[in-house]
């Protein structure tokens, strides 16, 4: 299908994979099929050496160039007219792939609550899937910030050699009892919902309002909250703060599931890079391609340390810090300094 996106007027291709083959999950449970909902911008170099493989965060889509607008696009740092970019909706997420909506094979009937964990490790063998299915021998470079750079750093472990750079933004190696904790309360608002249970389309979704609310405040910072939402000395009720979260509640309800909330806030949960592998040092030792991690300062959720972690185990690594008061979701905000960062993180390899 040919699209002429809304917002950026790119030319992009939105297609389905369907893999009728299994998927085994680390769980041991075994989803029997699966679609995966992924969009590309530009065409394949014949020498393939310019695929740029994004993988977006927990309620993202698979249209890169809308909410990475500042990154990618027309005379932006990745250009379809010169770069081949792909972005697939993540297994689980409710854009296009399968996900606890989706029809049981052979039923009539959704997964509802029986849908499968899944973990990063399992998201990225779908996007292997994928991309052998697409016929793509090496990726140039593979992006993802927060649980996008989760599963990339998963995949970038699978995929050995056939990976040249791994950029992995406001991200961990291993996910933190600290961030566990803020997931825990958001599946707590979402079960507290008295619709939550039942086999309907719409279960959580006001349980969802409060999750993506008391998310925010791992997604800002103190100092962003101070700027933008601050009141005069007369207010005694009604704060911009109070509205500003139910309105993002509100936001994300209308566009987002609940069911997939859950089950993603779960993945991002049990993510360890090295489980299994003796340990996450160990485990990013071995990835093969160039590693840039980059780190917020004024991240209270992912901190900067993690993102250091990353950059100083892996075998080529390199650590950047975006400096901004957004807090976490700087990485979907500073293009300037991302641009800068990525780069001069290519020019490093040309010298
Ligand atoms: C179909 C799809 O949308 S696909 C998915 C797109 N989203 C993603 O991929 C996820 C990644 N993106 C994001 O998380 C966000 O879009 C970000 C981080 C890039 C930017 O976040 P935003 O919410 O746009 O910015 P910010 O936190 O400043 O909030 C601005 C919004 O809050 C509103 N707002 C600000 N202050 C207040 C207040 N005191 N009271 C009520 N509303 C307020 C603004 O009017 C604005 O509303 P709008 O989004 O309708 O324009
Ligand atoms: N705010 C982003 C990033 C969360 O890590 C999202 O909603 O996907």
């Amino acid at each position: 299908m040919n699209l002429q996106s809304q917002v950026a007027l790119i030319p992009m291709k939105q297609e389905i994979f369907h893999s009728a083959e299994e998927l085994e999950l680390e769980s041991g449970e075994r989803l029997e099929e699966f679609d995966i909902q992924y969009t590309t911008y530009g065409e394949i170099a014949p020498d393939g050496g310019n695929v740029i493989w994004i993988v977006h965060a927990l309620t993202g889509d698979s249209n890169a160039a809308e909410w990475w607008s500042g990154l990618i696009g027309e005379d932006k740092f990745y250009d379809p007219a010169k770069d081949f970019i792909i972005c697939a909706n993540l297994l689980g997420s409710c854009y296009g792939s399968t996900n606890p909506l989706s029809k049981k094979p052979g039923s009539d009937k959704s997964f509802f609550y029986e849908f499968p964990e899944l973990t990063t490790r399992d998201l990225a063998s779908s996007l292997e899937r994928l991309r052998l299915h697409l016929g793509i021998r090496k990726i140039h470079t593979l992006i993802g910030g927060s649980l996008g750079g989760q599963v990339a750093l998963e995949w970038a472990w699978e995929l050995g050699d056939s990976l040249k750079n791994l950029i992995v933004l406001a991200s961990t190696a291993k996910t933190s009892p600290w961030t566990i904790g803020f997931n825990e309360t958001q599946r707590m608002s979402i079960e507290s919902d008295v619709t939550w249970g039942e086999e309907i389309p719409n279960a959580g979704q006001v349980g969802l309002k409060t999750a993506r609310a008391i998310a925010m405040l791992s997604y800002r910072h103190p100092k962003d909250f101070q700027r933008k939402q601050s009141d005069t000395e007369e207010k005694l009720d009604r704060f911009k703060a109070s509205s500003y979260l139910r309105y993002q509640g509100e936001k994300l309800a209308k566009r987002f599931n609940a069911l997939s909330y859950w089950l993603l806030s779960k993945t991002m949960d049990s993510h360890d890079l090295g489980r299994k592998r003796g340990g996450s040092a160990k485990a990013l030792s071995e990835i093969k391609a160039r590693v840039l991690a980059v780190g917020v300062n004024s991240d209270l959720l992912f901190l900067p340390e993690e993102s250091q972690f990353i950059s100083s185990h892996a075998k080529r690594g390199t650590y950047k810090e975006i400096l901004s008061d957004a807090g976490h979701d700087a990485f979907l905000i500073e293009f300037e300094q991302l641009s800068s960062y990525i780069g001069s993180f290519y020019l490093e390899q040309k010298s």
